[in-house]
C-alpha cells in the first residue's frame, strides 16, 4: 500500500469541536430538526448519530418519527409547522422515502434557509449560479476532505462518478466553483476508465460497490469514497480499497472517510442557518441600517 489515508473521523471531530465552540459563544442556542418516516434500520441509525452529535455540539435537538404510511399531506404539516418554528434552524427530511410519497415536492416545500441538506431548487440554484447558500452536506464534505489533505483543486482533472442530486451534481459544482475541470460520469458513460484514468481526483458516488478498481486510477491520483454498503464481507464503498490504496496518492476508507464529514457539515450548516436567521431578526428588532444578512458566513464557492 502506497496512499496516505485521509482520515475523515478525525477532520470530522475537528469540524464539530470548532462547531461546538461557535454554538457556545451565541446568545441562541441554533436547533436541528429530523424528520424520519418509517423504520429503515440504516435510515434510522443514521439520524440517531445525527442527533446525538447535535446534542455534542451544543445545539437543541428536534425530531418527528412518522409513519410509513403517513400521508403527504400529514408530512407537508410537519414541514410546515418546522418552517415556522423559530426554534428550527435546520430541517432535515432524511431520505430515501417511502414510495408512495413525493419526495422532490416535500424537499421543496422546506424554508430554502433552513434547508440545511442544500437540497431544495433555491439552493441548488444558488449553487449552480455561484451565490451564497446552503450546500449540500456530503459534497461539502468532500472539499473539507481534500482541503484538509492539502489536494491542490485549481487546474486539476476532476472526475465525479455518478449524477444524484445529493452528491454527484452537486459535487461537480463544487469543484467546479474551485477551479477543477470537471468530468461528470454516469451509467451511460462509455468507457468510465478512460475517464477516470486521467483524473488527479476521483470522487466515487455511484452507489455501485467496488466499481472503481486499480485500473481506474492514474498513479498518485487521490480517490474520494463516497459509497456504503452493507455486504456479508461487512461495510465497502464504491471504491475496490485494498486494490486501490496500492495505486493512489490519497484515499479515504470506509467507514471513518466521508460518511462522518456528512454528519459535521450538517452541524456546520446548522449554525450557518442558525447565524443567518439571528441576524436577520436583528435587523427586524433594531430596525438597524444595511442589509439583514450583512456579514453571515454563508458561503460561496466553498463548503
Ligand atoms: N436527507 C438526507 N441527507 C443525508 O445526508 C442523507 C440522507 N438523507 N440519507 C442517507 C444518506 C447517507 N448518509 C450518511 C451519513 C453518515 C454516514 C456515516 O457516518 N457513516 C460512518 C459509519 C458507517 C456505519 O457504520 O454505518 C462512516 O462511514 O464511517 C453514512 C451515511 C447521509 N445521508
Amino acid at each position: 500500500m502506497s496512499a496516505t489515508i485521509i482520515d475523515g473521523k478525525a477532520v470530522a471531530q475537528t469540524l464539530r469541536h470548532r462547531v461546538a465552540q461557535e454554538v457556545a459563544a451565541l446568545d441562541r442556542r441554533p436547533g436541528l430538526a429530523t424528520i424520519l418516516v418509517g423504520e429503515d434500520p440504516a435510515s434510522a441509525i443514521y439520524v440517531s448519530n445525527k442527533r446525538k452529535l447535535c446534542v455534542e455540539a451544543g445545539m437543541r435537538d428536534r425530531h418527528r418519527l412518522l409513519s410509513a404510511q403517513v400521508s403527504q399531506a400529514e408530512v407537508e404539516d410537519v414541514i410546515d409547522e418546522l418552517n415556522l418554528d423559530p426554534e428550527v434552524d435546520g430541517i432535515l427530511l432524511q431520505l430515501p422515502l417511502p414510495k408512495h410519497l413525493d419526495a422532490p415536492s416535500l424537499i421543496e416545500r422546506i424554508d430554502p434557509d433552513k434547508d440545511v441538506d442544500g437540497l431544495t431548487e433555491t439552493n441548488a440554484g444558488r449553487l449552480a449560479l455561484g451565490r451564497p447558500g446552503l450546500r449540500p452536506c456530503t459534497p461539502s464534505g468532500v472539499i473539507q476532505l481534500l482541503d484538509s489533505a492539502a489536494v491542490h483543486l485549481e487546474g486539476a482533472h476532476a472526475v465525479v462518478v455518478g449524477r444524484s442530486d445529493l452528491v454527484g451534481r452537486p459535487q461537480a459544482q463544487l469543484l467546479l466553483a474551485r477551479d477543477a475541470t470537471v468530468t461528470v460520469c454516469h451509467r451511460h458513460t462509455r468507457d468510465l476508465a478512460s475517464h477516470t484514468r486521467d483524473a488527479d481526483i476521483v470522487v466515487a458516488a455511484a452507489g455501485v460497490p467496488k466499481l472503481i478498481g486499480a485500473e481506474h486510477i492514474k498513479p498518485g491520483a487521490t480517490v474520494i469514497d463516497v459509497g456504503i454498503h452493507r455486504t456479508e464481507g461487512g461495510l465497502c464503498g464504491d471504491v475496490d480499497f485494498d486494490a486501490v490504496a496500492g495505486i493512489a496518492g490519497h484515499i479515504t476508507p470506509v467507514p471513518g472517510g466521508v460518511g462522518p464529514m456528512t454528519i459535521a457539515t450538517l452541524l456546520r450548516n446548522t449554525l450557518t442557518a442558525a447565524n443567518l436567521h439571528n441576524s436577520s431578526h436583528r435587523e427586524t428588532r433594531t430596525n438597524g441600517s444595511g442589509p439583514a444578512r450583512d456579514g453571515v458566513a454563508v458561503t460561496a464557492g466553498q463548503p
